[in-house]
């Protein structure tokens, strides 16, 4: 058992003025990760915040701990146990405060109090839920019922260097990347994501271990709840990319000038379905029929050969006319800037808010006019970015617009 460090972090740095859809003003971490105990306060709210530090020294950390403000797993879809502090003793906690154009909230979450911290909950199927315990989210002091809640009134969005090779490897994580961007937008996503894979692994379970003595009644009960979330999952993806294509053919001045147009289709049998014209209460008709004439194959392979858990997601260069799996590392990294800076454009005209964004380590991989013009275009949307980075001089073009703070030592202050 490690004793306990009280010595709270209290850090205070100046803002620039002018209101924000979404803004942190202060942060505080409880045994997360590298630190035991530490806080962060903004004073304002400034529309870029950048935090600089050797390798190590905990900058992933905190935007990791601000990524828990939204429904999931965070950025690096850690277990649960995982990002208690190492031989601490008690519970991780992250609160926050934020200001929600000029309306404060508190916001809270963590592992429920009791549970044991480290324990290996790699199974977890759920967000909010593994052997090392439930996440917990209070609102204002509320303990709301769900994590899904985090996604109502406010969307958090992400660039990290683990999604650098998105494009080049399975089709899982694409996936995912698609449904986080739908969940910023629809944030009713979740549920019914979550609602798809629990009822298609209970199918799946059921035949396997029943083969033809599965009860054909209970199958197709499961079958027909299965096609009914698949269908509103395929309709939300189709409808996010629709709307998104609208903000990816349209970048302006900066961002057009620094980062390519870039294309998407989703490639997906029930999407497909609906793309080609299909309603989607046929289009779930259709793939119920389609689970009821796989069951026999599905049996013996235990999974589900079709459906909305295969679906990929296409990202072209449109002025290469190229897929981006073929581009250039730093091509496919400006093409997943692109994709993230017209997400952040369509959520804050859709839900009347921007989000708050986490870009980790995305500077430094920019040229010094593509640096300035991702500053510029991050300072304009209404959400606050936060960005990290070992070296200083790479934030030059955001020193007017960025609050800096030094992570070291297992500390966060604020920057001179
Ligand atoms: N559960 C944990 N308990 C204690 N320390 C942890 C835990 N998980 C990670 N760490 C420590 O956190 C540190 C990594 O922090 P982080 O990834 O935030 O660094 P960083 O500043 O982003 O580094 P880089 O510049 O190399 O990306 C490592 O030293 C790691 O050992």
């Amino acid at each position: 058992m490690t004793a306990r460090r009280e010595d709270e972090q209290e850090m205070a740095g100046r803002a620039k003025a002018g209101p924000l859809d979404l803004a942190v003003t202060s942060l505080t971490l409880t045994r997360y990760r590298s630190y035991d105990r530490a806080r962060l306060t903004l004073e304002g709210a400034a529309p870029l915040v950048v935090l600089t530090g050797p390798n190590g020294a905990g900058k992933t950390n905190v935007l990791e701990a601000l990524s828990y403000l939204a429904p999931g797993r965070g950025l690096r879809r850690a277990a649960l146990g995982e990002v208690s502090r190492f031989g601490a003793d008690g519970p991780w906690a992250v609160a926050a405060d934020l200001m929600l154009g000029d309306e404060p909230v508190k916001v809270g979450t963590g592992i429920e109090a009791g549970a044991a911290p480290g324990a290996n909950d790699d199974d977890a199927d759920e967000d909010d839920s593994g052997p090392a315990g439930r996440r917990l989210v209070r609102i204002d002091g509320e303990t709301v019922g769900s994590t899904n809640a985090l996604g109502d009134r406010w969307s958090v969005s992400w660039l990290t260097p683990q999604m650098d090779r998105l494009f080049i490897e399975a089709p899982s994580g694409r996936r995912r990347f698609l449904d986080r961007l739908v969940i910023g937008l629809y944030p009713d996503h979740s549920r019914q994501v979550a609602a798809y894979e629990r009822v298609m692994r209970e199918r799946n379970r059921l035949l396997a271990d029943r083969g033809a003595h599965a009860d054909p009644a209970w199958v197709g009960a499961l079958e027909a709840r299965m096609a009914e979330h698949g269908a509103a999952v395929a309709a939300a993806r189709l409808e996010f990319a629709g709307q998104l294509a609208g903000f990816l053919a349209e970048p302006k001045g900066a961002e057009a000038a620094a980062f390519p147009e870039a294309r998407l289709a989703i490639d997906g049998w029930l999407e497909g379905l609906m793309a080609d014209g299909m309603a989607p209460v046929e289009a779930e008709a259709a793939y119920r029929d389609k689970l009821a004439e796989a069951r026999r194959v599905d049996a013996a392979t235990g999974r589900a050969g079709t459906g909305p858990h295969k679906t990929d997601l296409l990202v072209v260069h449109a002025p290469k006319d190229m897929p981006a799996g073929l581009c250039s590392t730093g091509e496919q990294k400006a093409l997943l800037i692109a994709l993230t800076l017209a997400d952040a454009r369509l959520v804050a005209a859709h839900r009347g808010r921007a989000p708050l964004l986490l870009l980790d380590e995305v500077a430094a991989h920019l040229d010094a006019d593509r640096r300035a013009a991702l500053f510029a275009v991050l300072s304009e949307l209404r959400g606050q970015c936060w960005l990290t980075g070992t070296d200083r001089a790479v934030f030059e073009a955001a020193e007017t617009s960025a609050l800096f703070f030094n992570v070291e030592g297992g500390q966060v202050a604020p920057a001179k």
